[in-house]
């Protein structure tokens, strides 16, 4: 079976705050983009933690009567970026006196006796006296990405932040108490208030509804550049910069840099319309909606085969004839994965009458698979591994396909501390693997 192209996982933990397994249920839903393979949520039950879990979406894999009251709680929707996503692999982890909510890859679990990278963080972290000793353990231990949260049946609630920053975390506050979750734009929708991010190498302990901070670990920070590009909500602002306006940076130096004549600018929905909308504001060339969204929600990479890729491909989208015939068209998607989007989305517009199609990427190629928490395939499967633009053009039936460059990408972003492995190869981790070995052991 060729592998999945996948997400990454969301988190959530409360503290404090009267119907929390409710508000974690809630704020799973905020987080859904982020993981749609199965949905767990643990709670503090007298002094014991309980723990419910189920495969698919938020309100298909968990009953939300069967919550009890409680002021403790974290949750987590799961993409797997080790294991196979099965029940038994969904999170949070729990024995009762633990539980653990984590979003990454930790590729070094593969030198120790365990399964996944969720079971080397649990194991690290049970039995321990003290769990911020386990934490700073963990923290000497673990390469690769990580943010987690994890409660206790003491009531504890810790958030972690890998010193490198590759996910984001925030802290915020909920009415009488804490929550720590991925993204700030789920807190918000809460009615919650926006604290600050959880800074990269930072554990937050929150205990008796008291707060401490250690930075547990100091290093150069990786952001993940593709929390911006593609995989955070439009609506979030990590670590000080829009999403939003990254996107539409990303566009206007995409207009200014490559630029084409055409009659009209159309996104590929739903992430790529902010960066659409940079690229015909900057070009004066005028934005249309010619491809419309269906009822069909799911993002494309989570299909686990190429059959279904495609089949929701062409179930995801509709072509506006009247909009794209006898048209030159710049087709703006965020990125080129596999092609299994753009070849599709190519011929229909072709067959609706456009007259020329120029495909612009508001990223740079994806050259090489993501170790530090996205699932993106093995390197033979993404088209931009073997092929250069003129390639990719003819592979996908495009006039013609110009993607960003590093730098860019760099600049539309406006941070330097980004990572850029999956595009430039240059893998800022501790250690260095064999990725071909690593590739098949976290593929199961
Ligand atoms: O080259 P491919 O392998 O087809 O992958 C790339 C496509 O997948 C993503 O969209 P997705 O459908 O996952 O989500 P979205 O609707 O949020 O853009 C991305 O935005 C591209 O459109
Ligand atoms: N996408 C993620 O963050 C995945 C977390 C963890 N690596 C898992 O496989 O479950
Ligand atoms: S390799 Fe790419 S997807 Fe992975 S952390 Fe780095 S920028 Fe993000
Ligand atoms: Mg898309």
């Amino acid at each position: 079976m060729i592998s999945k192209i996948k997400e990454h996982c969301g988190i959530v933990g409360i503290h404090n705050v009267p119907d929390a397994p409710r508000i974690v249920y809630e704020t799973l839903k905020f987080l859904q983009h982020r993981g749609q393979e199965s949905a767990g949520i643990t709670f503090l039950d007298k002094d014991r933690l309980s723990t419910v879990k189920g495969l698919g979406l938020v309100e298909d894999a968990l009953d939300p009567i069967i919550l009890k009251s409680s002021n403790f709680s974290i949750g987590h929707v799961r993409y797997s970026t080790t294991g196979r996503g099965v029940i038994d692999e969904a999170q949070p982890l729990s024995d009762g006196k633990i539980a653990l909510a984590f979003n990454g890859t930790i590729p070094n679990y593969i030198n120790y006796n365990v399964r996944i990278d969720t079971e080397f963080i649990y194991e690290v972290l049970k039995n321990q006296e003290d769990i911020r000793q386990g934490i700073r353990k963990l923290v000497d231990v673990a390469d690769g990405g990580y943010s987690l949260v994890v409660l206790t049946n003491k009531g504890e609630l810790i958030g972690l932040r890998d010193p490198k920053g590759f996910r984001p975390l925030v802290l915020g506050k909920l009415g009488s108490g804490y929550i720590i979750a991925s993204e700030d734009s789920a807190i918000r929708q809460l009615g919650g208030i926006v604290i600050r991010d959880v800074k990269p190498g930072e554990m937050i302990y929150i205990k008796n509804g008291s707060i401490e901070s250690e930075i547990v670990a100091r290093d150069e920070v990786h952001f993940c550049s593709f929390e911006y590009i593609y995989f955070s909500r439009a609506d979030s602002i990590i670590d000080g910069v829009s999403v939003y306006r990254a996107r539409v940076r990303l566009g206007e130096i995409l207009a200014e840099n490559h630029p084409a004549k055409a009659d009209i600018v159309v996104p590929v929905p739903e992430s790529s319309v902010p960066i659409a909308l940079g690229f015909s504001r900057k070009s004066g060339i005028p934005l249309e909606y010619g491809l419309v969204r269906t009822s069909v929600s799911k993002r494309s990479f989570i299909m686990p085969s190429q059959d279904k890729r495609e089949s929701i491909v062409e179930e995801k989208f509709g072509v506006v004839g009247e909009v794209v015939r006898n048209k030159k068209i710049i087709l703006i998607d965020d990125s080129i994965v596999r092609g299994t989007t753009m070849k599709k989305l190519v011929k229909l517009i072709r067959e609706n009458g456009a007259s020329e199609i120029h495909v612009r990427i508001g990223s740079p190629m994806i050259r090489y698979p993501c170790y530090m928490g996205i699932d993106f395939p093995n390197k033979k499967e993404l088209i931009a591994n073997d092929k250069n633009e003129m390639e990719i053009a003819k592979s996908i039936g495009a006039d013609s396909v110009e993607y960003l460059s590093i730098d860019e990408m760099i600049k539309a972003i406006g941070r330097q501390d980004l990572c850029h492995a999956c595009f430039s190869g240059m893998y800022p981790l501790k250690h260095s693997y064999d990725f071909s070995k690593l590739s098949v052991s976290m593929k199961g």
